[in-house]
């Protein structure tokens, strides 16, 4: 269970969130939507403990941390002078854990410096990073950006997968895709952050552009 109370959050005299309190009490996907800036990723930073903030979070009733949750930024950073499979090894060795996946999600070339890599491919580099290894929770900052089309199907698949026991939280623009495969959606405005059940979905397009 994810438990999130942000009673305030800002970047010097700019408050981003202001009295947010969030649960969740079942596995699922959890989309987050909003406009830019409105704060997105300082949630997820914050829910993370990436960033300093007034109030806490717990998942299953402790401190977020890395070894309870995977955290893929929208612009993940990938060692362009590594393999793909050295960068595998090299996250594990950031994570802990000492065997690499033989699974991956992506096939991707294992003998090539991650810098002939295009944008889509070193995103999928460090997808394949991140889920090698099962979590209770999953935080994906608009992953379908620069994924091709067959990419974020492959990939929406395997969250599916992954959210039958784990929180899977995902922002993203795409709205349709999230009324399409969501359980629940953040919308956060206004320094506010507020849930939309599956049957309230209709009621999010009037709000969001409000
Ligand atoms: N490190 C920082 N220092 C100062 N201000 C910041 C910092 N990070 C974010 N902000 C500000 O906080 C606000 C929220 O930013 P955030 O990145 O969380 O938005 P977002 O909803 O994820 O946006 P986008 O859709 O563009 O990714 C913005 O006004 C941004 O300028």
């Amino acid at each position: 269970m994810l438990k999130v109370n942000i009673e305030q959050k800002g970047y010097g005299n700019h408050i981003v969130l202001k009295n947010v309190l969030l649960e969740i009490d079942t596995p699922g996907i959890y989309g987050v939507i909003g406009k830019n800036g409105q704060g997105k990723t300082t949630l997820f930073k914050c829910i993370l403990g990436l960033e300093n903030y007034v109030g806490k979070s717990w998942l299953n009733g402790k401190s977020v941390n890395m070894q309870t949750t995977a955290w893929c930024s929208a612009e993940p950073a990938v060692y362009d002078e590594l393999t793909s499979k050295e960068f595998y090894r090299f996250y594990n060795h950031l994570t802990g854990d000492k065997e690499s996946s033989d699974t991956l999600l992506f096939e991707l070339p294992t003998d090539k410096l991650i810098k002939e890599f295009s944008t889509g491919m070193k995103k999928k580099v460090y997808l394949n990073a991140v889920l090698q290894k099962e979590y209770d929770m999953y935080i994906l900052d608009e992953p379908f950006n620069g994924l091709d089309i067959e990419s974020n199907y492959c990939l929406m698949k395997y969250l599916k997968q992954l959210a039958k026991r784990s929180i899977v939280l995902v922002s993203s623009h795409i709205i349709d895709v999230l009324y399409k495969h969501c359980d629940g959606i953040f919308m956060v405005k206004n320094q506010e952050v507020k849930r939309y059940l599956k049957e309230e979905f209709d009621k999010i397009e009037e709000e969001f552009f409000k």
